[in-house]
């Protein structure tokens, strides 16, 4: 009898790979953007693509740094470069309110793109394992 080699696709593969995950990234923003719990740790952000747009360098190396940072736990080639999850949100302290508000705008830009509940709680699990490097630090 034949063995056949199957190989369990990637998380990253199962989401639809680097193209998928940008789409979710760009509605994910949107969404924190628009999101009154954001505005207190993100106004620098938001000040800034206020006056250079779509062209703003902060919001182009966060889209970029979570496409890697979402790529790369999932199992895809990318290399995240940014900065660790403390140092990156070192003072301010980021409530567990605040926390579990950004999870609530990241399910809704998954579920907007119908992402199945399955890899949707996977992708979930794993952005909320990094919470205890991000609330009160
Ligand atoms: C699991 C959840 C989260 C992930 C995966 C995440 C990821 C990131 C990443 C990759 C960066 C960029 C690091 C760098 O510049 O090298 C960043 C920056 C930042 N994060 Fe988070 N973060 C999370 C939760 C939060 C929460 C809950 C808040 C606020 C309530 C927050 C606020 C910020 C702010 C204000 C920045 C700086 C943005 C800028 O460049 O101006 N993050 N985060």
């Amino acid at each position: 009898e034949e063995e056949e080699m199957v190989a369990t696709p990637t998380l990253y593969e199962r989401l639809g790979g680097v193209n998928a995950i940008s789409a979710v990234v760009d509605e994910f923003i949107g969404r924190v953007a628009a999101n009154p719990d954001m505005k207190r740790t993100f106004q620098p952000l938001l000040t800034e693509v206020g006056e250079k747009g779509a062209a703003s360098p902060k919001l182009i190396a966060l889209r970029q740094n979570l496409i890697d940072q979402i790529g790369e736990a999932s199992g895809g080639p990318q290399k995240y470069m940014g900065k660790d999850m403390v140092t990156a949100h070192k003072g301010m302290n980021i409530t567990e309110v605040e926390f579990n508000s950004l999870a609530g705008n990241l399910s809704g830009a998954l579920d907007k793109f119908s992402v199945p509940a399955t890899e949707k709680n996977e992708l979930l699990t794993v952005i909320g394992s990094l919470k205890p490097s991000i609330v009160g630090k």
